[in-house]
């Protein structure tokens, strides 16, 4: 296990904002597929991956959506990644015209287990941190690798008190 605290910076990530991203990811991605421009499906990578992912096959008109999930992070703390659900592999075959969807790459180590089990696959996120960006093909943002990105599913809004109280 790697202690992956602290991160220096915090990266908020609204639902707009992952919306636009996700957005431009699709946008990069079209017309890139193997069949006249075409991708004959989606793979999300459970649990983060899966708004991305709805919102590209949203965008590209592809209708075949599927899963696979993979554990490695327990909050903050990495474990070795180990795939605990497969996608349907009659469908996915080795990966020739499937869009896997995360939303973010960090050590690079989950896109790793994925890349084994569909080594055909265009494997695309929407942030990417320096270690991870070799291993994905499309992404979008990048964050330094001392930004921990919060997403909008882990936040909750909140009251500020003003700077001059009354208190
Ligand atoms: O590049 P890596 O260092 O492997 O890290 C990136 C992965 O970590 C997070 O998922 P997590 O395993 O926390 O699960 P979740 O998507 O269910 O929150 C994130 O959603 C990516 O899938
Ligand atoms: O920066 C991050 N934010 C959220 N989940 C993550 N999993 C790995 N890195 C991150
Ligand atoms: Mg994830």
């Amino acid at each position: 296990m790697t202690d992956r605290l602290p991160h220096e910076k915090g990266f908020h990530v609204s639902w707009d904002q992952l919306h636009r991203d996700a957005r431009a990811l699709a946008w990069r991605l079209q017309g890139q597929g193997p069949d006249e421009g075409a991708w004959r499906a989606v793979v999300a990578i459970t649990r983060g991956g899966m708004a991305p992912a709805m919102i590209v096959a949203r965008e590209l008109d592809i209708r075949v959506v599927d899963t696979i999930s993979v554990k490695s992070y327990n909050h903050q703390t990495q474990a070795a990644p180990k795939i605990i659900k497969s996608p349907d592999m009659d469908v996915i075959g080795d990966g020739t015209g499937v869009l896997v969807i995360d939303d973010l790459v960090d050590t690079g180590k989950t896109i790793e287990a994925v890349r084994r089990h569909m080594p055909k696959a265009q494997i695309a996120t929407v942030y990417a941190k320096p270690m991870g960006r070799p291993q994905v093909d499309t992404f979008i943002t990048e964050v330094s690798q001392d930004t921990w990105i919060f997403f909008p599913w882990d936040m909750a809004l909140q009251y500020v008190k003003p700077y001059r109280g009354t208190d």
